[in-house]
This record gives C-alpha cells, sequence and structure tokens, in this order.
C-alpha cells in the first residue's frame, strides 16, 4: 500500500530510519544546522533558534550510565539539558528533573488488539526505567500512548483501546510511579464508565506515591486533514486544572490545544510552571509550527512547556480518503517526533529526533518562572479587563465587529 508521501514504510514498526539525501532526511533542525554552518555561524543561529542570548546558554547534563546502557540496548535516544535561574536571596532555587518520551508504535497495526497494547507497554517499559534510572521526577508520555493513532480510519473498533481512568494502561504506570518515586503524566484514550461509556481524550496524572492525583480531558478537538477525532471522543468537560505535585504545579495542554492561546493562558492563570504537550502530528500538516507554538506560549505565559510527538508512519489496515479528491491511502503520514522543552525566558533545548524513540530530559529551576514575570511583567500588563469585556461582548449573539461600523463597505473599496 503507498503512503501519503508515495514511500513505502517498514511494515509493523511504525519507526523508520531517516531517508538518506532526502528532504526530511535529517535528524532534527539542530543537527541539520550543525552539521552544514561553519561553527561561528552554527552559534549565532543557535542564538537565534534556541534563545540563547536572551537565557542561558543550555549546558548538557551527563546521566549514569544504567540510562546509556538502556538507550543502546533498546535502540532509543537519551538527550539531557538543564536550564538554569538566578540565584535568589529569599528562596531556595527549585530545581526538578523533567523526562518526555517519544516513540513509534511496536506492532503492525493489524496484529490482535491486546497484543498491540501489550507490545507498546513493553517497548516504552525501559525508556521508562531509563528515565527512573536518570532520577526524573516528572514524566510525560505522548498522546494516546497505549495505542496506534488509528481516528484517521472512522473505523469504530478502534474504540476498544479506550480504558476507564484506573485500567490497565494506569496500573502498569502506577507501579513504576512508585518505583522511581516519580510523577507520570498518562495521556490515553478514556473510557467514562460511571457516564454511559462516553469516551474521552485524557491525562492522568499519577502521582509520585502511585496514587492517581486527577484528570484532564482535551479541550480542543482537531477537524483537520484526517485528525477525525471527533468522531471518537468528546470535548473536554474538566477545565483547565492545575495538579500540585510534589515536585512542581502542572497542567496538561493536550496536543490541538496548542493552537489556542487562550488554552495556554488559563493553564497560566490556574497557576501551572509546567505545562506538557503531549502530541500527534504530521509533518505536512503542522510541521514549521511546531517549534513556535509551545514557545510562544511559554514566553507569554511564563512557565516551563514540554513538547511531546510520536514518531514513525502507521499503516492502517483498511485506506481512507482524506476528503481532499486526492486517492485514498492507508497512512497518517510521518509522525515527526521533535520533542522537546520551552523555557520562559525564551530558550529551548535541541529537539530529540525526528525518526527514533527518545527520552528527552531537562533540569529546571522553577524560580525562573516568577523571575521572568518580574522581569518582563506580562501578567501586570496584560490588561485582561479589556479583553475580557470584548469577548463578553462577542459571544452576545448580536455583536458585529467595530470595523463594519467605522469603515462602510464603500469607503473601505468593497463593491458588492
Ligand atoms: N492529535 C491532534 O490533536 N492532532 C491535531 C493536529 C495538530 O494539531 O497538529
Amino acid at each position: 500500500m503507498a503512503t501519503s508521501n508515495g514511500k513505502q514504510p517498514p511494515q509493523g514498526e511504525g519507526e523508520e530510519a531517516a531517508p538518506a539525501g532526502s528532504i526530511g532526511g535529517y535528524e532534527s533542525l539542530h543537527r541539520l544546522l550543525e552539521s552544514n554552518l561553519s561553527p561561528e555561524l552554527f552559534k549565532e543561529a543557535s542564538r537565534l533558534l534556541l534563545g540563547l542570548n536572551c537565557g542561558r546558554a543550555l549546558e548538557a547534563i551527563s546521566l549514569p550510565e544504567a540510562t546509556s546502557a538502556l538507550a543502546k540496548a533498546h535502540n532509543f535516544d537519551v538527550q539531557a539539558f538543564r536550564f538554569d535561574a538566578d540565584k535568589e536571596y529569599l528562596r531556595q532555587p527549585r530545581v526538578v528533573r523533567v523526562g518526555l518520551i517519544q516513540n513509534s508504535i511496536a506492532t503492525p497495526t493489524t496484529s490482535h488488539f491486546a497484543e498491540q497494547k501489550k507490545a507498546i507497554m513493553e517497548k516504552i517499559k525501559p525508556m521508562i526505567d531509563a528515565a527512573g534510572d536518570s532520577g526524573v521526577n516528572i514524566l510525560c508520555l505522548q498522546e494516546a500512548w497505549t495505542m496506534p493513532f488509528a481516528f484517521c480510519t472512522r473505523e469504530k473498533r478502534w474504540c476498544e483501546f479506550a480504558e476507564p481512568v484506573d485500567g490497565e494502561s494506569t496500573q502498569f504506570l502506577q507501579q513504576l510511579a512508585k518505583k522511581y518515586n516519580m510523577v507520570i503524566v498518562s495521556p490515553i484514550l478514556e473510557r467514562d464508565v460511571n457516564h454511559g461509556e462516553i469516551i474521552w481524550n485524557t491525562a492522568v496524572v499519577i502521582g509520585n506515591h502511585g496514587n492517581i492525583i486527577g484528570i484532564h480531558r482535551k479541550n480542543h478537538i482537531p477537524r483537520v486533514g484526517d485528525f477525525n477525532e471527533s468522531t471518537y471522543y468528546m470535548e473536554g468537560n474538566t477545565g483547565h486544572p492545575v495538579f500540585e505535585t510534589a515536585y512542581g504545579k502542572i497542567g496538561v495542554n493536550i496536543c490541538y490545544g496548542r493552537h489556542h492561546p487562550l488554552n495556554w493562558l488559563a493553564f497560566g492563570i490556574n497557576g501551572a510552571e509546567i505545562v506538557f504537550n503531549p502530541s500527534a502530528t504530521v509533518g505536512e500538516l503542522s510541521e514549521p509550527m511546531w517549534p513556535i507554538e509551545a514557545r510562544n506560549a511559554a514566553i507569554a505565559n511564563s512557565y516551563f512547556v514540554g513538547s511531546i510527538n510520536r514518531v514513525g508512519t502507521e499503516v492502517f489496515p483498511n485506506p481512507f480518503t482524506s476528503g481532499d479528491g486526492k486517492p485514498q491511502h492507508a497512512d497518517f503520514g510521518h509522525f515527526y517526533g521533535s520533542s522537546h522543552f520551552s523555557a520562559p525566558d525564551a530558550s529551548c533545548t535541541p529537539s530529540l529526533s525526528r525518526y527514533r524513540d527518545g527520552l528527552m530530559i531537562s533540569d529546571m529551576d522553577l524560580n525562573l518562572c516568577r523571575q521572568i514575570k518580574d522581569k518582563w511583567g506580562f501578567r501586570m500588563t496584560a490588561r485582561y479587563d479589556t479583553y475580557s469585556s470584548l469577548l463578553a461582548k462577542y459571544l452576545q449573539p448580536d455583536f458585529k465587529p467595530q470595523n463594519s461600523e467605522v469603515y462602510p463597505k464603500s469607503q473601505a473599496g468593497v463593491d458588492f
């Protein structure tokens, strides 16, 4: 079966080798620039792209031998960096170690559902162990991590992957959370057994003692390209919760929610210090937006953002169309990984690979959030009152945009 880019992906594993020499055949933008620019130009490009002038140079941090051994044995990438903050007189530094995991699926989408789920769990277990061995305090997995991203198909049988909040995947992660004293954010397809089996796209926040701290349900559902997600689950009803964990206050803005600045704002207003954006998105649709939106949110809201995207090309048993007149196809396109962290001072880490499974780790001093609020004063200068009254008017059925009164059509040069 041809894929949407005309190439034949390996069947089974969603993971691909970077096609040598082809467009998109590079591991990450960072590596592309590093290998093609002189050291001076690369430094200047990094200053502009990674914000290393307004923030501070990010130091790579070394990890235990056990982590590198796991990464080698299970063929995943590990990268680790440190965001610093100024030393304060009245507060101790609040450094937390945070991890993000990106991965491809583990078996063909044609295999038994139970086998697919089991294989994904087995695949990410060593990655979670690597995070635990590295002393990660808070770890976030990718959107709908227990399953292939089958929403492109519109076939209802994939609903079988939905689980109750305290289901199999949560139980699996609860043990690991407890073992490693680590908070784990687990984005799954949720079956709400207490409310008529409604399906949601949910992040379960598991505390470092293996307790369930709470859940957040995806607020904004895409209706773009093959992201036929509204066929499967409802717009979330949990608002913008921020969870007080042992290591900091965290929120979860699931995937498509990253295109909505007010969604990011609401987590900030509720006090988030780190917002995770577990995602599943493909190159042709969103890759140019990916490095910008999360970083912008971190800057505008004075918090850290952890962005995660799955990797690989997932091929489904039955072809589907995209409703665009083009031929039917059986894959969703290439999920380009590129998970990374952004900081409130505009700095960000390089991204993980566009092709390989990976674990991204960052140490971050959460004191930086307040330091940037004090420096830039975005909260103080935001004029929320102005926008709240405009929005209240906009929501009225008789609202008309102001410019329709100020510039009558004839003056605006529009002749109907
Ligand atoms: N999973 C999801 O919401 N994807 C939508 C596509 C995008 O936002 O890039």
